[in-house]
């Protein structure tokens, strides 16, 4: 016969301990739940992968977090360098052209940490770990990455711990980062030129205005090409506009072999491109703009089977004063004009030719001044 009060002691204990799972379960709930919020509140792509790593590795009191995204054609990269003046780093962010089958798997594994296995996804390297979780990421049934996390408890991430909640956040995830993805195409289309893919005139004046606001908060130097191909008109009217199309492409592909990767090249209209400089001085703005001018003068464009045609630019370069009065708006229309001045003269001076505001030929100067003060319209 069993003795009642201990039975009534055992019954507490066990209704004790449900109790106490069921508020732990709530209190974990409700993490999850803030932390739902906070992911779809994000509104650009570095934003949300940086409250992935972040914010979450806080949350969740875990040793790591990373993330493996597949990127086969570079496109978060692009991003991430767009948003990250040129960088696309980011502690614990792992990018592959292709998912590695070994490391991204299409059920989630618990278990015991292995060192050596787990060198490509665990980048930053935790030390002292004993226990992980991997998290594929599904969209539409195709693994897009994983979610990682590593415990210096080994009791922490076992084979029989429930995944539900994780799961569920690994596919809010997943979600956030389509979203996000097409909010960040869209705001591209809007900023790029459809013919030649690069920056459109909108996106430069707001970047130029940025890059101002940094010369004058860093005192970092500050330059501008204006480059204009020479005498278009009599190739499109020679060869026909489909020819100029492909001349225009073509010279934006050697305007950007000769560019840094956090530099920014913009068509600003018609046949007239702009590239903005940052941390680089008027002697390394015309250095550049040299290479560039004789890059496409050494060029011969191929048109039909036999025909060659050579295309020469103008290209004129201002740096901005490190230490300019006004507002960045003020500033970056100031170097726009002055860039736009320099390549005046580089067309005046009988083109194929860099000028910069440094190195003006003063007669023409005095001519622009005269042609201004005249009111007339510079052609
Ligand atoms: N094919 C093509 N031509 C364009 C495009 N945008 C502008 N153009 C042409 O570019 C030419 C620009 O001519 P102009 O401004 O007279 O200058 P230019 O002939 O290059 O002479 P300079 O600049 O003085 O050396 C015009 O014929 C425009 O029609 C475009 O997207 N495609």
């Amino acid at each position: 016969m069993t003795d009642p009060q201990a039975e009534i002691q055992l019954l507490r204990r066990q209704m004790q301990s449900l109790m106490d799972e069921a508020r732990l379960n709530e209190k974990k709930w409700r993490r999850f739940e803030q932390f739902e919020k906070q992911l779809i509140a994000t509104r650009s792509l570095p934003e949300l992968i940086r409250v992935i790593l972040e914010d979450y590795k806080t949350a969740c009191e875990t040793d790591a977090v990373t993330l493996v995204l597949c990127d086969p054609e570079r496109e978060i990269r692009r991003i991430l360098e767009r948003s990250q003046q040129g960088s696309a780093e980011v502690p614990g962010l792992v990018l592959m052209e292709k998912l590695d089958a070994h490391h991204t798997k299409p059920a989630p594994y618990l278990g015991p940490f292995d060192a050596e296995m787990e060198r490509a996804i665990f980048d930053p390297w935790p030390t002292g770990c004993q226990s992980m979780i991997l998290l594929p990421l599904m969209r539409q049934d195709e693994l897009i990455g994983s979610l990682n996390m590593a415990s210096s408890t080994a009791e922490r991430f076992t084979a029989d711990s429930s995944t539900d909640f994780i799961e569920r956040l690994a596919n809010i995830f997943s979600i956030c980062l389509e979203n996000s993805l097409n909010h960040e195409r869209l705001k591209l289309v809007g900023l790029t030129d459809p013919l030649t893919g690069i920056y459109n005139r909108r996106y430069l004046e707001t970047r130029c205005q940025e890059e101002a606001a940094h010369v004058r908060r860093y005192r970092s130097p500050l330059s501008c090409m204006f480059l204009d191909i020479d005498k278009f008109k009599r190739i499109n009217d020679s060869f026909g506009h489909n020819i100029g199309d492909k001349i225009l492409c073509s010279v934006t592909a050697q305007i950007k072999s000769q560019l840094r990767s956090n530099d920014v090249l913009a068509r600003y209209g018609g046949e007239e491109f702009v590239v903005l400089l940052p941390q680089t001085g008027i002697r390394g703005a015309c250095d550049i703009a040299e290479r560039i001018r004789r890059t496409v003068a050494e060029q011969a464009f191929q048109i039909g089977r036999e025909d060659e045609l050579k295309v020469t630019i103008s290209i004129g370069v201002a740096q901005a004063p490190v230490d300019a009065d006004g507002d960045e708006r003020t500033v970056a229309h100031q170097l726009l004009a002055a860039a736009d001045e320099a390549l005046y003269l580089a067309k005046e001076s009988g083109r194929n030719k860099v000028v910069s505001d440094h190195n003006r030929p003063a007669s023409l100067v005095a001519k622009r001044s005269l042609i201004s003060f005249l009111g007339f319209n510079s052609a």
